[in-house]
């Protein structure tokens, strides 16, 4: 690969359906703290294989490269990203970055009500939190711990600290959280919070579970409509959710509907695992190793060539409907 013409170097990540690609989902741990039904029921298990997950460094040249390619926002996602003792550094070392004028974090919230001040002084600049439900008790069966109310504490504390939006994510599942739309709906009606719902997607490791509860967001979209929700334009950074507002209400309400046809038209974003390994789709490859790369800041140039050859392999859509996940056994290893 290292012999790829340098004229790619500081070229716009577009890719071979002329998708432009302004938005890096960076893992920076597989560790996870909790056991969500859907993504880790058995909680985390350590790899045999022992590789660490990326530097400091490591991550700063990541950044810098996309950065020079055209991406502008960055979400730091895992496993639980906030878990690593070294998370305020690597939020510092990205926001220096030229170029990258947002810095997400995807959180299941745990640390939030704690650290969330130094994160917002750091430089995080919007946060997305995962609550599963309103029901404590259901909270707890779906992820796998009691700290529903520690959440909750965090979200308040987000907007003490000055965050004027919070995006919250449900994955919304028949016979568990599906009767509680109504309940997410009124919990927002006066509170500045984007209500996210998002589709169950099959992944390698679940068996029946995904047709016992997945649940098509189509119907929630037309409901939503109905009762005079609107649909809302995207801009060139926003992640895949269609996003609806009302006039009596201070939240929005999002949907991520990853069956849905032309989902993948938009797509605008590219993913790094925690172990260094660029990934072209949420499913359906096995990554392209970026680490030899990551060694030296006198290797931007190459790391740039090789992130942009791959990106012309990337395909079209995902293989969902056919039930292929590829080799993604949950989404906790990328990072969602
Ligand atoms: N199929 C699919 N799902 C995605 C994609 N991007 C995000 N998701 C899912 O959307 C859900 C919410 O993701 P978040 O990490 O909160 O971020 P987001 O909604 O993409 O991002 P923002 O618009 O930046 O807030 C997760 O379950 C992700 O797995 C994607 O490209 N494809
Ligand atoms: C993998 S988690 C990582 C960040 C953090 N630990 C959290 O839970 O927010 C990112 C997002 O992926 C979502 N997710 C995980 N597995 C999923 C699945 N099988 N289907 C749909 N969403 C999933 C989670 O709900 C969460 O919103
Ligand atoms: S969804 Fe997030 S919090 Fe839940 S198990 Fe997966 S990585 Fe952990
Ligand atoms: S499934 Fe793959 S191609 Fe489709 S939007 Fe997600 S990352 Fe992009």
């Amino acid at each position: 690969m290292q012999s790829i013409p340098i004229k790619q170097v500081g070229q716009r990540l577009v890719d071979a359906f002329l998708r432009e690609y302004y938005y890096l989902r960076l893992s920076i741990t597989d560790v996870c703290n909790f056991r969500c039904n859907y993504c880790l029921p058995n909680g985390y298990q350590a790899q045999p294989e022992r590789q660490s997950f990326l530097t400091v460094d490591e991550i700063r040249r990541v950044g810098q490269a996309f950065a020079a390619m055209g991406t502008r926002k960055i979400r730091l996602t895992g496993g639980e990203p906030t878990l690593r003792k070294d998370f305020v550094e690597i939020v510092e070392n990205l926001t220096a970055l030229e170029g990258i004028e947002q810095l997400a974090l995807t959180t299941n919230g745990y640390r939030m009500a704690k650290d969330v001040e130094r994160w917002k002084q750091a430089g995080i600049t919007s946060i997305n939190v995962s609550v599963d439900s309103l029901d404590p008790r259901m909270f707890q069966q779906i992820t796998g711990e009691n700290k529903f109310a520690d959440v909750m504490q965090g979200i308040e504390r987000a907007f003490e600290v000055g965050y004027r939006k919070v995006k919250v994510n449900a994955v919304l599942m028949k016979d568990l959280n599906a009767t509680e739309f109504h309940q997410f709906l009124a919990w927002v009606k006066n509170r500045p919070i984007q209500m996210r719902f998002i589709e169950l997607m099959q992944t390698g490791e679940m068996d029946s579970f995904f047709q016992q509860h997945h649940l098509s967001g189509q119907r929630l979209a037309e409901q939503l409509v109905r009762e005079g929700w609107q649909l809302q334009q995207k801009s060139l950074t926003d992640g895949p959710a269609k996003v609806f507002k009302h006039p009596d209400y201070l939240g929005e309400i999002g949907l991520i509907m990853p069956y849905e046809k032309n989902f993948c038209a938009s797509c605008n974003r590219l993913r790094v695992s925690a172990k260094g390994k660029l990934h072209l789709c949420l499913f359906g490859e096995e990554g392209i190793e970026l680490r030899d790369l990551l060694q030296s800041d006198d290797s931007q140039m190459l790391l740039q060539s090789r992130l942009y050859s791959a990106l012309q392999g990337k395909r079209e859509h995902h293989y969902l409907h056919q039930g292929d996940s590829g080799i993604r056994a949950n989404l906790a290893t990328i990072g969602g």
